[in-house]
C-alpha cells in the first residue's frame, strides 16, 4: 500500500460506503478528516427529517475512526444550482436528474473549493467509480501528458458513473475513490469488520440532499398542479390525469385507467407527455411501438476532458441509471450537443433524463435529453 501524508476530505453521508472510504484512505497513510454536508433546509413542513440521523451516524464513524468531522451548509448553492433548473424542468415536461448536477455543483465544486479551505488537495467520496488515466500528444513534440479518466466503479451492479458524467477532469483528478474497486458486498464486510455503525444501513434512496419524501405532496409545494386528460394515440378521451409533472414515461402505474367499453384489458402505459394541450398519452401493451425511441438529440454535452472524443462513431450509452450499456452510433451537433442512433430500439427514453457515453470502460461525458425519435419517425 502507498504510504502518503496527503490531506484528504472525505464527503461523510453517514452511510456505509463513505464510511469505509474513510477507513480505506487511512490505512493507506492519508491524514483523513471528513465532511457532511447539509445542502436542504428541512423545515418545510414535511415529517422527513433524515439529516440529522445521518449526521449522528457520520460523527459515530469518524468518532471511531479518530478522524475530525467538519460540517457545512451548502442550501443556498443548492438551492439556486441544482433545485431552480430541477423545477423548471418539471415546468417544461421534462424528467429531470437532481444528482447529475447536484455532482457537478454541490460534491465536484463547492466541497472541493470548501475543501481547500481546509487545506486539503484532494477530497474522496463513496462513489462506485474508478479513475484511470491515458497519456494524450506527442513526446517529441513536447505535448506529452497525463490526463485523468473516470472509469466504470468494478461492481457492475453499483457504478455510479452515469452521475458523475458531468464532472470535469480537473474536478476527477482531485478526488479519491476509494470503494469504486471494490463490490459493495466486500464494502459491507470492511465496516462490519472495524465495528463502524453503518455497516448495516440500507443504501440511500431518493434525491441526494432531500432524501426520501412523498414525491408527489413535494413537487406540489413547489409547482401548482394543472389537471388535464389522457387520450389514446387517436385522440380517444379516456381518463384524467393530476398534472403532468407527476408521470414518467413508460410508467404503468396509477394512470386509473381501467373497464373502458371499447377497449381490451391490457394495461395502459405513458406514452406522449404533450405540454402544449396538457394531454397525456397513453397506449395499451408494453412494447407498444410508441414506447420505443430509435434516436435522439441532447441538448450541449459535459464532455468530462472538455470536449467530444477524437474519433467519431460507434460508441455504447446509457439513457437511465441501471441499465445495460446499448451500442449506438455518435454525431457531434454545431450546438454542442449529439444525435445518437441506437443499433436496437430503447423503451422509454425520457426527455430530461441524461445520455451518457462510454468507450468500453471510460465515462466521456453526458447530456440532457432533449428530443427523441421512434422507428416511425426520423430525424429532421
Ligand atoms: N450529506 C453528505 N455530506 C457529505 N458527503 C456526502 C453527503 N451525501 C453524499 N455524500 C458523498 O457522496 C457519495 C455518494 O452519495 P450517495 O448519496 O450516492 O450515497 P451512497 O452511494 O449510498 O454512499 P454512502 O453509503 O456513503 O451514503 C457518498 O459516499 C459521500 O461521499
Amino acid at each position: 500500500m502507498t504510504s502518503t501524508t496527503g490531506k484528504v476530505i472525505v464527503g461523510m453521508s453517514g452511510g456505509v460506503d463513505s464510511s469505509v472510504s474513510a477507513l480505506l484512505l487511512l490505512q493507506q497513510g492519508y491524514h483523513v478528516e471528513g465532511l457532511f454536508m447539509k445542502n436542504w433546509d428541512e423545515d418545510d413542513g414535511t415529517e422527513y427529517c433524515t439529516a440529522k440521523d445521518d449526521l449522528a451516524d457520520a460523527q459515530a464513524v469518524c468518532d471511531k475512526l479518530g478522524i475530525p468531522l467538519h460540517t457545512a451548509n451548502f442550501a443556498a448553492e443548492y438551492w439556486d444550482n441544482v433545485f431552480e433548473h430541477f423545477l423548471a424542468e418539471y415546468k417544461a415536461g421534462r424528467t429531470p436528474n437532481p444528482d447529475i448536477l447536484c455532482n457537478r455543483e454541490i460534491k465536484f465544486k463547492v466541497f472541493i473549493e470548501y475543501a481547500e479551505m481546509l487545506g486539503a488537495e484532494k477530497i474522496a467520496t463513496g462513489h462506485y467509480v474508478r479513475q484511470g488515466q491515458v497519456r494524450q500528444g506527442l513526446a517529441s513534440q513536447g505535448t506529452d501528458e497525463v490526463r485523468p479518466r473516470l472509469l466504470k466503479g468494478l461492481d457492475p451492479n453499483k457504478d455510479q458513473s452515469y452521475f458523475l458524467h458531468a464532472v470535469p477532469e480537473a474536478a476527477i483528478a482531485r478526488t479519491l475513490f476509494p470503494v469504486g474497486e471494490l463490490e459493495k458486498p466486500a464494502v459491507r464486510e470492511l465496516a462490519e469488520r472495524h465495528d463502524l455503525v453503518t455497516a448495516k444501513k440500507k443504501d440511500s434512496t431518493g434525491i441526494c440532499f432531500i432524501g426520501e419524501r412523498r414525491f408527489r405532496d413535494f413537487l406540489q409545494q413547489y409547482l401548482p398542479a394543472q389537471p388535464g386528460k389522457i387520450e389514446t394515440p387517436d385522440g380517444q378521451v379516456i381518463g384524467e390525469h393530476m398534472g403532468l409533472m407527476y408521470y414518467t414515461l413508460g410508467q404503468r402505474q396509477g394512470l386509473g385507467i381501467g373497464g373502458l367499453a371499447d377497449y381490451s384489458e391490457d394495461p395502459w402505459y405513458v406514452a406522449v407527455k404533450d405540454l402544449e394541450r396538457n394531454v397525456l398519452v397513453a397506449v395499451q401493451g408494453k412494447h407498444h411501438p410508441l414506447l420505443y425511441t430509435d434516436s435522439l438529440a441532447t441538448e450541449a454535452m459535459d464532455w468530462i476532458a472538455g470536449k467530444p472524443p477524437v474519433h467519431k462513431g460507434r460508441f455504447t450509452a446509457k439513457t437511465r441509471y441501471r441499465q445495460n450499456d446499448v451500442p449506438c452510433m455518435l454525431r457531434t451537433r454545431d450546438d454542442g450537443g449529439v444525435e445518437v442512433h441506437f443499433d436496437t430500439p430503447q423503451r422509454a427514453v425520457t426527455p430530461g433524463q441524461s445520455l451518457v457515453i462510454y468507450d468500453g470502460e471510460i465515462c466521456l461525458g453526458g447530456g440532457v435529453i432533449r428530443d427523441t425519435w421512434n422507428a416511425l419517425e426520423s430525424i429532421a
